[in-house]
């Protein structure tokens, strides 16, 4: 192991990949000898001196671990892009969140952020049609957009589930999701789903006026077939599929990306399974740099958490996620771990908000993001006592009355599905 990686003059090629590490040393482990191999071991070195690594190598190519901060584990790397296959987030995670996850010379270690240079994003799509296309998409300019996920999660006949999902946007939806879970089973296949579902969508859309997106789920175990279902609902006229990021990984996530192309789909990505490396805010990988990651890609709609619903994440985390989704530069934010980004030619995603979520918290949600969000209400619509359709037109209602700045209270005096939406949620 080379030992000259510490360099704390350095600083960084408009080229170079910058990293930024949480660091926990093991026992006996000095801080900057762990970052010393943890830097060596994510780009050109092993843990002895290699005879086989030349000085005129290792000068090209070595990292510089240019901020040391030990009292706040913290180090920032900056990485020549020689080291990197251009375009490959594959590649990239393979060196940065590769095997310095696991080495024994550290106890925790986490990637909180990446800041990808220029040179880099150039080998990118980013999202098709990212947050501006979907409000083309949808016609939908000035308001958050309303969607559900289909409940039970699974279980449904094809009919059945086709049947609440016309049920959902005839309430008022504008868009319906498969759950994250629901892909090709016995009870309710692929096709059938997706042909039954996207038929009512239509009979929908010419009753309400309005245009209806039915996010069905491609995740599946090959991208063969990712990509064969991915054709099957272009075929069928569909605006959008949906796929399990994180199960289904990054290089099907690249493949169906260069599909989308062709297929003309917006990609909606559903995030389940990110706490298994996320979560843990000393030892993985930061949901921040699997939302840069998606952006890179170019998924169009991405999972970021609701501070006010069920799932973890606080609301400095869950905005930090929706900046680094729509803003074209990032500022930097050294207490939240955050590397300045500019994202160029990039697309914005659009931010989900979705998880625990009922009609009643439209107004929390609306302070929190603002328009350019898309709220997603599961149990919050089909749990509605008066069914789904009228959980659907109570989130429609809850948000007319934010929008007009309106108490729900007050507005719910003359709109009944809100009436019952508070007394179910609200008076408890
Ligand atoms: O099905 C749901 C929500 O259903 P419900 O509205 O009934 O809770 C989603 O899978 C979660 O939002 C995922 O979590 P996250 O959005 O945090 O990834
Ligand atoms: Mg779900």
């Amino acid at each position: 192991m080379r030992r000259d990686y510490i360099d704390t003059g350095y600083s960084p090629k408009d080229t170079d990949l910058i990293c930024e590490f949480h660091i926990e040393p093991s026992a006996g482990v000095n801080f900057e000898e762990a970052a010393t191999h943890m830097a060596g071991e994510s780009s050109i070195d092993s843990w002895t001196e290699i005879s086989t690594l030349s000085p005129e190598l290792a000068a090209r190519l070595k990292p510089h671990v240019f901020y040391v901060n030990e009292d706040a584990q913290t180090v920032r790397v900056a990485y020549s892009e020689e080291l990197f296959e251009l375009g490959s987030v594959p590649q990239v995670l393979s060196a940065v969140a590769g095997n310095i996850l696991s080495m024994k010379v550290v106890d925790n270690l986490r990637l909180q952020d990446i800041a990808f240079p220029g040179s880099m994003l150039h080998e990118f799509k980013g999202p098709k049609f990212g947050l501006p296309g979907i409000r083309e998409l949808t016609g939908v300019q000035d308001r958050p957009l309303i969607g559900t996920i289909v409940k039970p999660k699974v279980g449904l006949t094809s009919e059945k589930h086709a049947e609440v999902a016309y049920k959902s946007f005839a309430g008022g939806c504008d868009l319906v999701k498969d759950d994250e879970n629901l892909t090709d089973q016995k009870f309710n296949g692929f096709e059938k789903r997706a042909e039954l579902t996207l038929k009512l969508a239509e009979k929908a859309e010419s009753e309400t006026g309005e245009r209806k997106m039915y996010l069905c789920n491609i995740t599946a175990p090959t991208c063969k077939e990712m990509i064969r279902r991915m054709n099957i609902l272009k075929d069928l006229g569909a605006s959008y599929a949906m796929i399990d990021i994180v199960p289904a990984g990054w290089t099907a996530l690249q493949t169906l990306r260069e599909e989308a192309d062709d297929a003309g789909l917006a990609l909606h990505a559903h995030r389940c399974m990110h706490s298994a490396y996320t979560r843990n805010p000393r030892h993985g990988i930061s949901m921040l740099v699997v939302a840069k990651l998606c952006r890179l890609i170019g998924l169009d709609q991405l999972h970021i958490g609701t501070v006010v619903g069920k799932m973890h994440g606080e609301k400095h985390e869950v905005l930090s996620l929706r900046d680094e989704c729509v803003l074209d530069n990032v500022p930097a934010d050294e207490n939240q771990h955050i590397l300045a980004q500019n994202w160029g030619r990039l697309k914005p995603m659009f931010p989900v908000a979705s998880g625990g979520l009922a009609p009643t918290m439209i107004p929390d949600l609306y302070t929190i993001f603002g328009k350019d969000v898309i709220m997603q209400f599961g149990g919050g619509i089909h749990a509605h006592p008066m069914g789904t359709a009228a959980g659907a037109t109570a989130c429609r209602q809850a948000l007319e009355a934010t929008l007009e700045g309106v108490s729900l209270q007050e507005y719910a005096k003359s709109h009944r599905e809100l009436e019952v939406a508070i007394d179910k949620w609200l008076k408890k």
